[in-house]
């Protein structure tokens, strides 16, 4: 018998959380509250139509899910590239932190811990370097920069400026 036809497969983080729909119900919703809130209204007042979707292909695709927002033209460059010159505070990241982790429960995403710390891990990550980004004026990363990759694990290392 073949050993490989018995292997289970580790599902990606994207098809853990359900797929492209749950991703998009997610950042809908929390764009939606991001209007209501007073710490955060005023970050992204004149934010496009299309931000919530750019934002679900993108946390989906670092999911390993599929690469929307790479075929969208969207490219790592360009995520850091919309936070330039924000100058975001970590009083405002925190909320971000935690809005978003609130809709993550509302929308009924899986609140297994192995899931929810990948999660937490890859959001802490991604809104510090949000916040480091928003202070400088130039995206120091190549234009071709490959997008990053989010799995179960751990980061791998300290973090390299
Ligand atoms: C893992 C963390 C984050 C990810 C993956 C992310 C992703 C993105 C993406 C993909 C865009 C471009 C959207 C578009 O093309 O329309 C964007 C823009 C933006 N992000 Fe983030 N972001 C993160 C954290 C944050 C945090 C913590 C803040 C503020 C507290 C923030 C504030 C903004 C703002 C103000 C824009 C520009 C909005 C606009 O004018 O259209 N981001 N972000």
């Amino acid at each position: 018998m073949n050993p490989q036809a018995t292997t289970p497969v580790t599902p990606t983080l994207y098809e853990w959380a359900g797929g492209m729909e749950n991703f998009e119900a997610w950042t809908d919703l929390f764009y939606q509250r991001v209007h209501e809130d007073t710490v955060l209204e005023p970050v992204f007042h004149g934010m496009s139509a299309d931000h919530a979707r750019h934002v679900a292909h993108f946390i989906a695709e670092v999911f390993r899910g599929p690469a929307t927002y790479s075929q969208e033209g969207g490219s790592h460059y360009d995520m850091i590239h919309h936070h330039l010159g924000k100058h975001l505070t970590e009083a405002q990241r925190r909320r971000w932190i935690e809005l978003i982790l609130d809709t993550a429960d509302a929308v009924g995403l899986p609140d297994d811990p192995e899931f929810r710390s990948a999660v937490v891990g890859y959001l802490e990550w991604g809104s510090r370097l949000a916040v480091i980004n928003s202070k400088v004026d130039v995206v120091t990363q190549p234009q071709d920069a490959p997008m990053p990759t989010w799995g179960w694990g751990e980061t791998g290392g300290p973090y390299v400026p």
